[in-house]
């Protein structure tokens, strides 16, 4: 038989048995919502018998909807390729690899689940070690339809007279393949390294390190499904969360996990951590580097040390006919000795009220030793701590604190220098003054991890008082999952696993932030040094290790191959790290498409019209996405030149939130930029140009971004 002839015979195989398996996926369907209706029905005749009879009627009945629920939830998730590959045996028994394990009514196999010890040689058998499969199989569905099949011969000597082997090369036509605006999972192409990432433990720490295009946050979803599936009694219940830079890579990576049924992880972009409240701009990184540094515990420490902004200056009381005073410098002694006891301000206030009554009662004795008359401490504590104006001055010179109140104060700049003596320089002071005043534009990505260390400090306000405990009418913004799972209580911090992106750019004060939400997790943590934008990786690395805890145990990989970028394309980003980068730092591209990156030296003028014709040509040339890459502080300038070509496969991004995206081509528009707004120099460069699949175009008007041979 002639090759296509062959490979039409074994799709329409292939198509038989993909044909079985959508049958009886209806039938578990039906199965299923028959005892949902079974579990309702339950319920209604509860509510007609004895009470003791009807709760454990009632407790049978949730239990049956739950699980009828849970299982149609896992059947009606829209699969792309429900069935993807195929392991014939030297036994010769034949299994079918899918995202979803399916028996037949008979209990036989119809199709293993991809994170089942059984599908594990799907991933790892190679001709070296072929663990007894003799070929395997990638099948490309549309929907319920077979388009293709793709083998790999394993062991040549056990090929059996019948089998019929076709085509070649399933990964390469997958990463041939056009993006779209969502990342898809990789389930029929995972590699033997990153498979053997997937499997590892999931107790303790996993590092996945890799340059651009590694797949480590593909591989980090997959593990996250992978643990979900094998451990979901000790990682389900507790929750799996997943934090990435930024709303769009949330929102980019969203697809995955449902892709492979798995529904109930959590994602949250950095900004998002905090409940109640959201940062979504970037500040420009000088600044984002003060934030982020752990000077600012002392000085977020210092500033809710000092007194409240409109708090009264002195205190009048009258006891029994005398007028008691304690002035400013009274004050700030009897409010340093309560902050000197070390409990957070707003657990403090019981402790505020005695100290002031004390000092009360010293100026009561001393009037009194001047009079000669006798004086009891005990009458006047009593007596004015249940007086209406002592608790009116109270409340305002020891206020429930919130803390993005206490974070607005700072905008005052000498409150803030007080704050920041010996911590922070002028110029940094009045430039995080500047920042936080200005924060009417909405609070920044940054802001939040300040937020979240002000609430530890502070402490949660009395439960009658609570409305949002981060910031008063605030509304919480509705957060990311990957599907409906369950309602946490706020500022919940027993995530049995936390998975963190783009590792390499969180600052020292962000680990904190995710620490806490990880006290009980093991962790994944996905990063590359070399993509960094944060200054100072040591400090960085040591509350990391904090954020871990000490015992845990640790395991580190390195994916060394670049699936997205063409060679071509990765040749040119090698070339401007090249004095950053280690041998060996630097993965290996495996695909070339004989289309080398278009470098374009233009005039600063024509820059505009320049990158309007790369836009044009390369949506022209393209079927996915196309990106355009600029400095942060330039994305509404460049969005305004391409507003006449406006298309959903066109995106204007900044060179920070273009972290862990990938488009088919990409203009990069003003290189230089990039490096000058940078703490790093040429790493968030390196970031922007490994962002293509097939074809970059540089618009650059200063050619100093390229590295002299
Ligand atoms: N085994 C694979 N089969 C098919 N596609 C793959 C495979 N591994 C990775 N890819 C694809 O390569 C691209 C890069 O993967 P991913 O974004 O996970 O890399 P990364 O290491 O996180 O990159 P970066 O650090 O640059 O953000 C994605 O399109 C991903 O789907």
């Amino acid at each position: 038989m002639s090759e296509p002839r062959v490979r039409r015979a074994e799709v329409a195989i292939e198509q038989t048995h993909v044909d079985r398996v959508y049958a009886r996926l209806a039938e578990l369907r039906t199965q299923a919502e028959s005892m949902r209706a079974k579990g309702y029905e339950l319920g209604h005749g509860a509510q007609r018998e004895a009470v003791f009879e009807q709760a454990s009627m009632l407790f049978e009945r949730d239990m049956m909807v739950f699980h009828a629920n849970q299982t149609l939830q896992t059947l009606d998730a829209e699969y792309e390729g429900l069935v993807f590959g195929r392991l014939d045996h030297v036994d010769p028994e034949a299994i079918y690899v899918g995202r979803l394990g399916i028996r037949d009514a008979e209990f036989d196999n119809l199709v293993t689940d991809w994170r089942a010890p059984a599908a594990a040689a799907f991933y790892q058998a190679t001709a070296e070690e072929p663990m007894g499969v003799v070929r395997r199989r990638v099948i490309r569905c549309s929907g319920q339809t077979v388009l293709d099949v793709d083998d790999d011969v394993l062991m040549a000597e056990a090929v059996p007279e019948d089998m019929r082997i076709v085509g070649e090369g399933a990964l390469m036509a997958a990463l041939g393949r056009a993006r779209g605006e969502n990342m898809r999972d990789i389930v029929a192409t995972i590699q033997k390294e990153q498979d053997e990432v997937i499997r590892a433990p999931w107790r303790g720490v996993t590092e996945i390190t890799g340059g651009p295009g590694t797949g480590k946050t593909a591989v980090a979803l997959h593990r996250a499904a992978y643990l979900l599936y094998r451990h979901r009694r000790q990682l389900g219940g507790a929750g799996v969360l997943v934090i990435g830079p930024s709303g769009v890579f949330t929102s980019y990576i969203s697809r995955v996990l449902p892709s492979m049924g798995e529904t109930n992880v959590e994602l949250r972009a950095l900004g998002e951590v905090l409940d109640g409240i959201e940062g979504v701009r970037q500040d420009t990184a000088p600044l984002a580097a003060v934030k982020g540094s752990l000077r600012m515990r002392k000085l977020l420490l210092r500033a809710l040390r000092d007194a409240p902004p409109d708090a009264p200056a002195e205190m009048r009381i009258v006891y029994r006919g005398e007028v008691l005073r304690l002035h400013v410098k009274d004050l700030e002694k009897v409010r340093r000795k309560v902050h000197s006891a070390g409990g957070p301000p707003n657990r403090s206030r019981i402790r505020a009220a005695e100290a002031l009554l004390s000092a009360l009662a010293d100026r009561a004795d001393e009037h009194a030793k001047a009079d000669g008359r006798s004086f009891e401490r005990a009458d006047l504590i009593t007596e004015l701590g249940e007086r209406i104006d002592f608790h009116r001055f109270l409340v305002v010179w020891w206020p429930v604190l919130y803390p993005a109140q206490v974070l607005d104060w700072l905008a005052d700049e000498r409150r803030l220098a007080r704050a920041a003596r010996g911590v922070l320089n002028r110029g940094e002071i009045s430039a995080l003054a500047a920042s936080l005043a200005g924060r009417s534009a909405g609070w920044t990505i940054a802001d939040i991890a300040l937020l979240d260390e002000l609430r530890v400090l502070i402490g949660p306000p009395p439960k009658r008082k609570r409305r949002s405990n981060i910031e008063l009418d605030a509304a919480p913004p509705v957060r990311g999952t990957t599907g409906s799972g369950p309602q946490r209580p706020e500022h919940y911090d027993e995530y049995s696993h936390i998975v963190v992106d783009e590792s390499q750019d969180l600052s020292p004060m962000q680990w904190r932030m995710v620490g806490r939400r990880g006290k009980y997790a093991s962790w994944t943590v996905v990063g590359d040094p070399l993509q960094s934008s944060w200054p100072d990786p040591a400090e960085a690395a040591t509350a990391r290790d904090q954020a871990f805890g000490r015992s845990a145990a640790r395991r580190r990989y390195t994916l060394r191959t670049n699936y997205r970028n063409s060679a071509e394309i990765f040749d040119l980003a090698a070339k401007v790290v090249s004095g950053h980068a280690e041998e060996g730092d630097l993965p290996h591209a495996v695909r070339r498409t004989g289309i080398g990156p278009d470098v374009r030296a233009v005039d600063a003028a024509a820059v505009a019209g320049s990158t309007q014709a790369a836009v044009k040509e390369l949506m022209d040339a393209v079927e996915g996405t196309v990106g355009v890459i600029c400095a942060v502080d330039r994305v509404g300038e460049v969005g305004e030149w391409l507003e006449g070509q406006a298309d959903e496969r066109l995106k204007v991004v900044g060179s920070l939130d273009s972290k862990g995206l990938e488009y088919d081509a990409v203009v990069l528009v003003e290189p230089a930029d990039l490096i000058a707004e940078s703490t790093t120099g040429r790493r968030v460069l390196y970031v922007a140009l490994t962002r293509a699949t097939q074809q970059l175009t540089v618009i650059a008007s200063d050619p100093g971004w390229l590295p002299v041979p």
